[in-house]
């Protein structure tokens, strides 16, 4: 992605997501930091970028990282399109701040500040809050306190019961005017604030609540990992999808196939780069989570999908399972034409696919066929495209 901000896909404003994932995990224990630990086969900071990349009101993307990290941090952001990452300090409010001072040279009017250890935060929560910063400078998600409230001396002796009312549980992305919070966080560096809501209000500005949910919780300690890996050991399901696609040949000296150039006598003619498979792909993929198709996503009445490289399609296919907390596990597609002869670039467009959806190649089968000179593509008019797409989503 250029280091260049647009407004989300309906216009509006520019909103940024930064989320922070500097932490070192030290309540959890063990070797690796928390949110670069594997969670129903996935880094735990890779399921929050998901979310937030399938999101049409977010941006761009920023994780403000520990430079020890880089390694593991390509690994869990590998095929998104993201900002360059940057380095964090030594508390969460030190990375914050970092990384909004980053972000100022992009110039946006919000900023989503995110845990990356809070793996399961939706689409409608990012939603809430994005709606409340139309009327508020600040909004956070948050989850009521249901539990009878205890204080208690360093031997556990209770000493009172505090009042649970009007009590919240934080939690995160906690949304801003940016100005307002990057002006707080310069104004709060060495209060010790464990919350961006915090920041703002030290400096006097407003934030409300919204409805947050349990299930966006952090991933602190041992016990947390253990509920979350138990989310991905219920009864999770596998889907199938199918999807077909058709262009006309028309001029040209090439076609593109599986998003990889074949020369030929003519070109493939469409809106986009007319690549057949890639869209035959991405239709079997939006069938397998019912939602929709290419044309509802990448309405070829707009202007900027003309010529756009059909990889975008594709990703944000794979983006929209990877979501849903969901795994693409195989995709078989079959190209149908007399010529070009798909053969010699079959394992170029297998790898292709498996690169742009971040996958094994072994889960990626690329076949094709001739109809035997019948029918339009026997007449050699175009190019088809069938393909199916196996998808595990979690119960
Ligand atoms: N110096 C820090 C500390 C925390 N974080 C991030 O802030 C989020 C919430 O923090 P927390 O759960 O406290 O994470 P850790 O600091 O890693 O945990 P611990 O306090 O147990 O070491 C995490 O995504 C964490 O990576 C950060 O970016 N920079
Ligand atoms: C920001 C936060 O997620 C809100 O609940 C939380 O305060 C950050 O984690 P920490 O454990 O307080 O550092």
């Amino acid at each position: 992605m250029t280091e260049a901000v647009q407004g989300g896909s309906k216009g509006g404003p520019k909103r940024v997501a930064l989320i922070v994932a500097a932490g070192r995990g030290y309540r959890l224990g063990g070797g690796l930091p928390k949110q670069y630990l594997t969670l129903g086969g996935r880094p735990i900071l890779r399921h929050c970028l998901a979310t937030f990349a399938a999101h049409p009101d977010v941006s761009a993307i920023r994780v403000v990282i520990h430079p020890d990290d880089r390694p593991l941090y390509e690994q869990a952001a590998r095929g998104l399109d993201l900002l360059e990452p940057v380095p964090g300090g030594a508390e969460r409010q030190d990375s914050v701040r970092l990384g909004l001072e980053s972000l100022a040279e992009l110039a946006p009017d919000q900023v989503l500040i995110h845990d990356a250890a809070r793996p399961f935060v939706t689409v409608g929560v990012i939603d809430r809050v994005i709606a409340a910063l139309d009327h508020h400078a600040g909004a956070i998600p948050a989850v009521a306190q249901a539990d009878t409230l205890k204080r208690a001396d360093a031997d556990g002796r209770i000493t009172g019961t505090v009042d649970r009312a009007g009590l919240w549980r934080a939690q995160t992305p906690q949304g801003f005017r940016f100005e307002a919070i990057r002006a707080a966080h310069r104004a709060a560096a060495g209060q010790a604030l464990t919350d961006d809501a915090a920041v703002l209000e030290a400096a006097g500005g407003t934030v409300v609540l919204v409805p947050g949910a349990e299930d966006n919780g952090k991933v602190t300690t041992a016990d947390d990992l253990r509920r979350a890996e138990a989310r991905f050991r219920g009864a999770g399901e596998v889907r199938v999808g199918t999807g077909f696609d058709v262009h006309a040949f028309g001029p040209g000296d090439h076609v593109t196939l599986g998003g990889v150039r074949i020369p030929h006598t003519q070109g493939l003619s469409g809106h986009s780069d007319a690549d057949v498979g890639l869209h035959a792909l991405a239709d079997a993929i939006y069938g397998a989570i019912a939602a929709g198709d290419i044309g509802r996503h990448f309405p070829p009445s707009e202007a900027r999908w003309k010529g756009a490289p059909s990889d975008v399609f594709l990703r944000h296919a794979g983006g929209l399972v990877e979501a849903l907390g969901g795994r693409i596990l195989h995709l078989d597609l079959t190209l149908i034409c007399e010529r070009p002869k798909v053969g010699p670039h079959r394992a170029a467009i297998a790898g292709r696919i498996a690169e742009i959806l971040g996958l094994d190649g072994g889960r990626v089968a690329v076949k094709a066929t001739t109809t035997e000179r019948l029918g339009f593509t026997g007449r050699g008019e175009g190019i088809a495209a069938q393909a199916a797409a196996t998808v595990s989503l979690p119960g």
